[in-house]
């Protein structure tokens, strides 16, 4: 596995060639999850999950991966409960995925690889005052993870495929205005929970991550879609946006907490 890995990074698109370390981080992501090692907490509470889908606003081409921004100037869209002590809105929402399908998850579970991971992004409006303070604070963000695995088509992501075309090239954006984010979470509420980062810079240690334990079924033509993006801009030599994920790092003092036994 090792030899993968390391020409795994060798294929890796240049932010993660070399797997950039915080200096100093101790809560860095993405992480493995052995499963045995995770810790059950009965004090876990269930996530309780409200999104408004007008609140949703468009689909851009960042380079790093397609996001799909909402409206955050409200508590409109919100989750709460959990490992939670506030509520946290929502920002965005964005992928990783791989050149094929037998890697492309940025988290692993007991070492395995899915072929893509949705990322929903919160912040704490209760304690900051903008998504950019809170990206810098301990506490301050609250990343929803669900693996993405080969299956039956996922009609709720289709009407996201569809509008791929138009952001194929980076910086480039199109309007999305109702989409409802739950269709794209399980419904089993199993989770994962531990303290980590950004995967992509800043990097800061001010993420709490709930990784579902489900994955949700997807096609592959619907992965095939999300690699016929490009890391480039329209005129320049075609990158094609594949295995956008960062490298596992080292848990350190950590511990994974699961909400179920
Ligand atoms: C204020 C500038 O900071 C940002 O924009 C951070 C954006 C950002 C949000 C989420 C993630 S992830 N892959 O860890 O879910 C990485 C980067
Ligand atoms: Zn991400």
């Amino acid at each position: 596995a090792c030899s993968r890995t390391k020409n795994r990074n060798a294929a890796l698109h240049p932010l993660w060639q070399s797997p950039l370390t915080i200096p100093g981080g101790t809560r860095q992501s993405p992480i493995n999850i052995q499963w045995r090692d995770s810790v059950y907490d009965p004090f876990l509470k269930p996530l309780k999950i409200s999104y408004d889908p007008t609140t949703c606003l468009h689909i851009w081409n960042n380079g790093y991966s397609f996001l799909v921004e909402f409206d955050d100037s409200t508590d409109r869209s919100i989750i709460v409960g959990g490992p939670l002590e506030n509520q946290y809105r929502l920002k965005q929402f964005h992928f990783h995925w791989g050149a094929i399908n037998d890697w492309g998850s940025e988290h692993t579970v007991d070492s395995k690889f899915y072929p893509a991971e949705l990322h929903l992004v919160h912040w704490n409006a209760v304690e900051y005052p903008s998504f950019e303070e809170a990206v810098m604070e301990g506490n301050g963000l609250a990343v929803i993870g669900v693996f993405l695995k080969l299956g039956a088509r996922h009609e709720g992501l289709q009407t996201l495929v569809d509008a791929l075309p138009a952001v194929r090239h980076k910086d480039t954006v199109i309007e999305f205005d109702v989409f409802d984010p739950s269709c794209l979470i399980p419904s089993c509420p199993d989770y994962w929970t531990y303290a980590g980062s950004l995967t992509t810079p800043p990097l800061t240690e001010s993420v709490t991550w709930i990784i579902k334990k489900k994955p949700i079924e997807v096609d592959e033509d619907q992965l095939e879609a999300f690699r016929m993006l490009l890391f480039t801009s329209d005129g320049e030599e075609e990158k094609r946006m594949v295995d956008n994920f960062r490298p596992l790092q080292p848990l350190m003092n950590r511990t994974v907490r699961s909400s179920f036994r």
